[in-house]
This record gives structure tokens, C-alpha cells and sequence, in this order.
């Protein structure tokens, strides 16, 4: 079938919105001729039922529009066959790397706290979302098994993943790459997986799941020091970590021995983050209904125990915008970037994803000249 240099030119400008490459490089437009001002355009869709065919239809349609010899559009949209597909595959598998290699340039960070309820899995959500308004690409794997909660937060609730054969293509919300083990069960029901299980579970994530090049990729890990730490420090040795706590002293205690299993797993520990750190009152005054010095707490005891600085990244007001935000899947920092909390989030994921990478112990590819 032919295809006209102008309208693939005009088509490239259309990405397919799972895999976030124009559709030009995917190999899906089969076909696009110019006749007496009419495109015909056939474009082939990775799989049959494709969730966001009328996603990809309307943005092909305004593309072609964009052309001063375009009068109408006449598109049809049909389905690669297996010939396709595992060329898809291949041209998608030789371009990113591993997070696991060394040579990789994503950063992998999770957030971990000691208990549960003290917002981790909010302010994960608000990061990678804060992380991606700034143009960053960015990925975040909702580990936390037994408690996720990372798709309702971010306004896909009940999103499958789309499989391409054995590859799984991840739900993207507000320009972040999700994947949960909660797309992977039925309904509501409790994960009850352990050790080896787990184990598992998150290496599909990290192989069989097509992020393609990320900057970022966060992990929202359980609370405490469960297996899945430890799967994670295996299976991402690169992997960098985030304690989070509130101010009371009771909870930066146990946000310590999650931040102190970095001394066995050699992971760095690259911050604190203080949640729900002061209420601000009508009359303007605050109330630090946890107390406070948590954060600053925490983060001199693991500076001590690990003999690195792990500074206080940041400390986060409690607003009720924030738990609001959650419940209708818009982040805070999407529906309210000028509030308080938002600012302190966005603060920190770019202190976070602006520090430059750590070269210790990475192969660097220098020859002498
Ligand atoms: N800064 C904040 N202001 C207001 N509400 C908050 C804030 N941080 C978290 N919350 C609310 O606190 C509750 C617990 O938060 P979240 O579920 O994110 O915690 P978690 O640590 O991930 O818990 P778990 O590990 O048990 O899933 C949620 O209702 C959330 O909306």
C-alpha cells in the first residue's frame, strides 16, 4: 500500500497515547493516499478493542486536517496481525533499558514508610504527577500489595492494562505510567500473596510491563520492612529511597527501621518527607495536631545510622484539599498547584528529580582520548 511523504509527516505528530511514540515510528499507519483533497488513511491498532481507538481516531483526523490540501478525512482503522505485533514488539524491546542495568538513566526511587496512613501512597501519586507537569516521564509501579490504592488516586480506578501478546502496556494518568497490582485482580479482592509471590509479581512489573525511557520511576512500597523491600533492593540494586513520616516521635521511630534497611540492602537513602506536618486555622494560625520535629527527627537518626546526609526534604501541611483530591483521582498538585501542600510537594519532587545522579559505583564508558 502506498503512503504519501505529506500525510505521514502530518501523522507524526500523533502519538499513540499507551506507548507514547508517534504512530509513524509503530508501524501503524498501513496505508495514507491523497485523492482529489480527500485523505484515506488506514491505521492498524496494536489490538482489537483497543481502550483508546477514538483517542487515536480524532488526533489522526485533526493531523491530516492541519494540511491546506487536506479537504476531508477518510479514515479506517483495522488491527496488526501477529506479523506486526511482534515487530512492535522487537522495535519497543531493543529501545529501553532494563531499570535494573546499571548503564540505565532512570532514576528509581520508593517511598517507604514505617506504618500505614501517614500519606504515602497520596503524596507518591501528587509526586509523580507534580513530576510530570514538569515534563518529565515518568513511571510509578503501586507496590503496595496488600493496601493499593494508587489507581483510585489517580482517577482510573478500574483501568486494565492492555497486552500486546506478552507485553503489557501500563494505563497512563495525567501523563504517569501506572501499574498496579490491583489492575491484576479481581474487584476488591485482598492480595494475599507472600514472599516468592510477590517477588514475582513486581519482576513482571519491571520486565514484561512497556514503560519505555523513563526519567523517573517511583515506587509506592508497602509500609514497614516487608518482603517486597527486599525484592525491590534485588531486583533494582540502582534503586534509591524516600522515608516518609509524620511529626509525632513515635512514627519517625518506626520510620526508621524502614529507612534502616538500607544498611543491608545498600541502598541509598536520599531523603525524609514530613506529612501532615501543621492544619492552618480560618484565623490564619497553625495547629500541629501530630506535634512536631518528627521529620528533622528522622532524618538525623538515619543520617547517623547510615553515616550519609539524608536531609529533610520537605514538610507537608495536612489540607483537606489534599484528601479531597484523592477521592476524585485529581492530585492536589494538578487541581490546587498555588495551595500550600502543593507547593511543598512540587518543591520536593524537584529537589528530588533535579539532583544530579550519583556516578559512585556506575560504569562509565570513557576512553582515553
Ligand atoms: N497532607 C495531607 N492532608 C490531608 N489529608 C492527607 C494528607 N496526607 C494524607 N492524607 C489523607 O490521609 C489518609 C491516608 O493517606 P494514604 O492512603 O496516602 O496513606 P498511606 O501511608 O499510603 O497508607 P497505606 O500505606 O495504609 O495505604 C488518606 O485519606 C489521605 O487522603
Amino acid at each position: 500500500m502506498s503512503i504519501e511523504p505529506r500525510l505521514l509527516e502530518a501523522l507524526s505528530a500523533v502519538q499513540d497515547p499507551e506507548l507514547r511514540r508517534p504512530i509513524t515510528e509503530l508501524g501503524m499507519v498501513e496505508s495514507a493516499v491523497l485523492e482529489n483533497g480527500t485523505a484515506r488513511v488506514k491505521i492498524l491498532l496494536t489490538i482489537a478493542g483497543c481502550p483508546l481507538r477514538s483517542t487515536i481516531e480524532n488526533d489522526a483526523t485533526a493531523a491530516l486536517a492541519t494540511l491546506p490540501e487536506v479537504g476531508s478525512v477518510e479514515l479506517e482503522l483495522g488491527v496488526m496481525g501477529p506479523e506486526q505485533r511482534a515487530a512492535l514488539r522487537e522495535s519497543l524491546k531493543g529501545r529501553a533499558v532494563p531499570f535494573g542495568d546499571p548503564s540505565s538513566l532512570t532514576r528509581v526511587i520508593g517511598i517507604a514508610s514505617g506504618k500505614g496512613g501517614v500519606g504515602k501512597s497520596s503524596l507518591t501519586a501528587n509526586l509523580a504527577c507534580a513530576m510530570a507537569a514538569d515534563g518529565l516521564r515518568v513511571g510509578l509501579i503501586d507496590a503496595d500489595v496488600h493496601g493499593f490504592s494508587i489507581p483510585g488516586l489517580l482517577g482510573i480506578p478500574g483501568a486494565k492494562p492492555t497486552r500486546v501478546d506478552d507485553m503489557i502496556l501500563p494505563p497512563v494518568a495525567h501523563g504517569v505510567k501506572v501499574i498496579s497490582i490491583g489492575m491484576f485482580v479481581d474487584d476488591n479482592k485482598p492480595v494475599i500473596w507472600r514472599g516468592p509471590m510477590l517477588h514475582r509479581a513486581l519482576e513482571q512489573f519491571l520486565t514484561d510491563v512497556h514503560f519505555g525511557d523513563l526519567d523517573v520511576l517511583l515506587l509506592d512500597l508497602p509500609p514497614g520492612t516487608g518482603d517486597i523491600a527486599i525484592s525491590v533492593s534485588q531486583l533494582l540494586p540502582g534503586s534509591e529511597l524516600v522515608v516518609l513520616t509524620t511529626p509525632q516521635a513515635a512514627a519517625a521511630q518506626v520510620a526508621e527501621r524502614a529507612g534502616a534497611i538500607a544498611v543491608q540492602t545498600g541502598q541509598k537513602v536520599v531523603g525524609v518527607i514530613e506529612n501532615m506536618s501543621w492544619l492552618q486555622l480560618p484565623d490564619g494560625s497553625t495547629m500541629e495536631l501530630f506535634g512536631s520535629g518528627g521529620g528533622r527527627q528522622l532524618s538525623e537518626r538515619l543520617t547517623a545510622t547510615l553515616g550519609a546526609e539524608v536531609p529533610l526534604l520537605g514538610q507537608v501541611p495536612l489540607d483537606p484539599l489534599l484528601r479531597a483530591g484523592g477521592d476524585a483521582g485529581l492530585p492536589l498538585v494538578l487541581s490546587h498547584p498555588g495551595s500550600p501542600a502543593a507547593a511543598q510537594i512540587t518543591a520536593i519532587a524537584r529537589s528530588l528529580s533535579h539532583r544530579p545522579r550519583g556516578l559512585a559505583g556506575m560504569k562509565l564508558s570513557v576512553s582515553p582520548g
